[in-house]
């Protein structure tokens, strides 16, 4: 259909760095490098198996480096999983497509409608009520009258919150805000899915509503690009993994292949 954008995601040399502002930057330091007789700019990581590569600038500053040279496509019915070690830098990429972190370096260009599960507040208003929050985003994105009430009694029936649901949002607990933000953001069919693997928490019963809704979310939406440490869940929802590293990609292929690969590495 002429005008129809159609849904892709396309990161090349993408990098990202976060500075450590911290007053314990100086012991951190001395931790990470003591005994090196190697100058800070030339480490690479501290040999651990967790986080992003720390390192200092030509300021002698340190940063740790989330992502580098991220370069990956993904088209239209492709459902991507990320997968790493604590701190590989899944998340930061998943902010990145959502536009909430800057690449220091490379690029990044999402066409599409987006919308992102990545904290529980999830683009809430906090000092709204749920159903207010749910109008305001229902009337974002153009309906009105009869769609509208279809919308919130859908939010309502799934999220479960009595009468939370008529007052202000801050005084919902992160299990509640939870259920709100993820019955909202799968109410609505975005063309891409972004999703961080916690929205999967909660108590049995929801986390067991949230894989049926789920379903039905994935199978509308064109792309789903979703963080998990349960490879299960990857096995079920991905096409398509991309096993990250320290901030790079260690490997990126279909679902089976990579997951066999990393769960090997593992063992
Ligand atoms: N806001 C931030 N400020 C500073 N450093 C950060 C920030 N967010 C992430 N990092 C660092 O960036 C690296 C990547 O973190 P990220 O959260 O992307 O990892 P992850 O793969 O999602 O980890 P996990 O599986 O533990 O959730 C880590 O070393 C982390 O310490």
């Amino acid at each position: 259909m002429a005008g129809t954008i159609v849904p892709a995601i396309r990161a090349e040399n993408l990098s990202l760095s976060f500075p450590v502002f911290h007053g314990g930057a100086r012991s951190l330091k001395k931790t990470l490098f003591a005994g090196a007789k190697r100058p800070l700019a030339a480490l690479r990581g501290s040999g651990v198996p967790t986080g992003g590569v720390i390192a200092a600038d030509g300021t002698a500053r340190i940063m740790v480096h989330a992502l580098q040279d991220v370069s990956f496509s993904v088209r239209a019915g492709e459902r991507l999983g990320l997968i790493g070690h604590n701190g590989a830098g899944k998340s930061t990429l998943l902010r990145a497509l959502a536009g909430i972190y800057e690449p220091a370096g490379g690029w990044v260009a999402v066409s599409g409608s987006v919308s992102a599960l990545l904290d529980p507040s999830a683009g809430m208003n906090p000092e709204l009520t749920g159903r207010e929050n749910i109008a305001l985003r229902g009337r974002q994105m153009g309906l009105d009258g009869a769609a509208l009430r279809r919308l919130e009694e859908d939010v309502e029936t799934f999220a479960e919150l009595g009468p939370f649901m008529d007052l202000p949002v801050r005084l919902c607990s992160t299990g509640m805000g939870v259920r709100l933000s993820f019955g909202l953001a799968t109410a609505i069919a975005p063309q891409i899915l972004l999703m961080d693997e916690w929205f999967l928490a909660g108590d049995a019963l929801f986390r067991e509503k949230a894989r049926a809704r789920m379903t039905g979310v994935i199978q509308g939406a064109d792309i789903l690009v979703v963080t998990s440490h349960a490879l299960s869940t990857m096995r079920e929802w991905c096409t398509r993994v991309l096993w990250m590293e320290h901030g790079r990609v260690r490997m990126d292929g279909p679902a089976e292949l990579v997951l066999d690969a990393y769960a090997a590495g593992r063992d």
